[in-house]
């Protein structure tokens, strides 16, 4: 945890405030019971109304002052721990934008909203409690016990002897309760994951009916969650009586000594009242420090999944020296006996795979289902680094190229049609922020995404909802490959990108791209022959591996795989 609180230092002015003021505090409520006691033993003793009026007057402006300090020092370590939160959310959530697609896999999305979320608020609330509890309770402890030696020694022993019972009452309970604390957070993740996949799946969950089965599923894991919580918090829940319960009796057994001692002349009626007082600020600073020793191993549970996080290194890193991919001459992307397999799996998804495909042409990837297309798509861009062989663009390994150049370099429009929300034309330009109006225009022609965008009331102004929800499959492909042309690149990847589109808008759309993409390297993963039969270049996978490589009619004779698929496909005209 502390090393998280390390990155608090552009705020050490704030955190300085917080202490200062809490001392101030701390030291206008230590004198408070001995004005008291002043007020008792001379005024009220004596009769002396004006004494007690002007001791009243001083104890009333430090008890306003005291305030005064615990309001301001309250809100800066509001301030501090709102600004600690959004400095670790920042932090988190940039490094999580350069976790690979395997860091996603290792530690799963739901976990990760809960530690951007629940963890830090956990980390954030202790900090709140330590800044304020960590400068008042020793403060009031030590100061208490100080003036209640002094004021009389022996009554003293009451408070010492009551201390070791609140000691370990403390860690008794701390040893009950620290352990559970993980287990609640990692039943409010798999609680999340539930959530997460029911929110998302709702369409699915309702066309299959599956409505009672889910909310079962979901009641269980709550049920689960909130049991856990209960339970720690039952145990926790002990603490405070216990302490109030010696904190009473010791007061009983102050009263008890103290009318003896007042009897024997040793002490006044103030000062017995003055010791009541400093016995509680005693107690209380250490009912204090006992939250704070429950809190804090609850944080640290937090922080640890905070810093594990922050801990996983990026499995994909930038070369240390960068091959400058800006000024290789082409950007044609080869592969050299590439394998690949995914992290646990048993065998590589793609082997020994080799081509080369050029600026200008098309080269078209198919296969059947799980044949390792999309696979062997994402490997261009690096989402995934490669276990055997390279790959390179414009000649250089796509390792040596640094990730933010190799990507800029590439229009990659995904399998699953992605948006976000915002507006269309939001969407469009997440390719290239500077493009014109006309610009995003003419690439929403080229997509053909004009017309169903102009039939909307704002056109490219029209909101687009969470996740693309109120546009069409068709449509979402159709913005996604917008996304993609707009920034004019190198390569364009197409992940069966038209397998939403009718055949005459997919004819219409691949018509546009030829003159769009007449001088960038074309790679096309489809699953209908005739999105790629006039391709320059055809590759056949089969099970990860190379079926055949060639144009159509090349293909049609040599590759039996291909052959397959076509008469599967097409009729006896269009295969002729
Ligand atoms: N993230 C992943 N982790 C582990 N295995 C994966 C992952 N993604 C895909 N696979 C596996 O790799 C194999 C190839 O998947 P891939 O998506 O590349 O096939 P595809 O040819 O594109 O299939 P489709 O045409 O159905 O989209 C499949 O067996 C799949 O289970």
């Amino acid at each position: 945890m502390m090393r998280l609180f390390r990155l608090l230092k552009p705020h050490r002015f704030s955190i300085a405030a917080v202490l200062a003021l809490t001392f101030l505090q701390a030291m206008f409520q230590l004198f408070l019971p001995t004005l008291m006691s002043a007020m008792v033993d001379k005024g009220i003793v004596n009769g002396d109304i004006s004494y007690i009026i002007k001791v009243g007057g001083v104890m009333l402006l430090i008890a306003g002052g005291s305030v005064f300090y615990s309001i301001s020092a309250n809100f800066y370590s509001a301030k501090v721990a709102m600004a600690f939160g959004k400095i670790i959310r920042g932090k988190v959530f940039s490094h999580v934008e350069n976790f690979s697609l395997q860091g996603f896999d290792k530690i799963r999305t739901s976990s990760l909203i809960t530690r951007t979320t629940n963890d830090i608020m956990q980390v954030q609330q202790v900090l709140t409690m330590m800044l304020r509890i960590m400068i008042l309770a020793p403060m009031m402890f030590i100061g208490g016990i100080i003036i209640a030696l002094s004021t009389d020694a022996m009554m003293s022993l009451v408070i010492i002897a009551s201390l070791p019972i609140i000691v370990a009452t403390i860690a008794l309970i701390a040893k009950k309760g620290i352990p559970l604390f993980k287990e609640v957070q990692e039943k409010l993740d798999r609680l999340n994951l539930v959530l997460r996949e029911e929110l998302t799946g709702v369409r699915v969950i309702r066309s299959f009916n599956r409505i009672e089965h889910e909310k079962k599923r979901f009641n269980e894991k709550s049920l689960d969650f909130a049991n856990t919580a209960i339970h720690v918090n039952k145990i926790m829940a002990v603490l405070t009586p216990i302490m109030m319960l010696v904190l009473n009796f010791s007061i009983i057994a102050i009263i008890w000594f103290g009318s003896i001692r007042i009897s024997s002349g040793h002490i006044q009626v103030g000062d017995l009242m003055a010791f009541i007082q400093y016995a509680m600020q005693i107690m209380f600073a250490l009912i204090m420090s006992s939250m704070m020793f429950v809190a804090i191993p609850r944080a640290s549970v937090s922080a640890n999944r905070i810093n594990e996080v922050l801990d996983t290194v990026p499995d994909i890193k930038d070369p240390v020296q960068a091959s400058n991919a800006d000024r290789t001459p082409n950007s044609h992307v080869e592969f050299q006996d590439v394998t690949f397999r995914y992290p646990g799996a048993e065998k590589p998804v793609i082997s020994n795979i080799s081509f080369r495909a050029n600026p200008g042409e098309v080269t078209a990837i198919i296969g059947g289902t799980g044949a390792g297309k999309s696979t062997l798509a994402s490997l261009i861009p690096r989402f995934y680094d490669i276990d055997r062989g390279s790959i390179l663009v414009g000649g250089i390994d796509v390792r040596d190229i640094p990730q933010k150049d190799l990507r800029a370099k590439i229009g990659f429009v995904p399998q699953k049609a992605t948006l976000f929300s915002g507006t269309i034309a939001d969407n469009i330009r997440c390719g290239n922020q500077s493009a014109s109006d006309e610009a995003l225009k003419n690439t929403a022609d080229i997509a053909q995404a004009s017309d169903f965008i102009s039939q909307l009331k704002d056109g490219f102004d029209s909101i687009v909802a969470q996740r693309g929800y109120n546009f069409s499959g068709g449509q979402k492909q159709r913005l996604s490959i917008a996304r993609a042309l707009i920034r004019k690149p190198e390569i364009c990847i197409f992940d069966d990108s038209f397998s939403a589109l009718d055949n005459k808008t997919e004819a219409m759309l691949r018509a546009g791209l030829r003159n769009e993409t007449a001088n960038a390297t074309v790679l096309i993963v489809a699953q209908r022959v005739s999105t790629i039969m006039d391709a320059d270049q055809i590759i056949v996978l089969d099970k990860g591996k190379m079926a055949g490589i060639g144009r159509h009619q090349e293909l049609m004779s040599t590759c039996e795989v291909y052959q397959e698929i076509v008469s599967s496909q097409l009729s006896e005209e269009e295969t002729a």
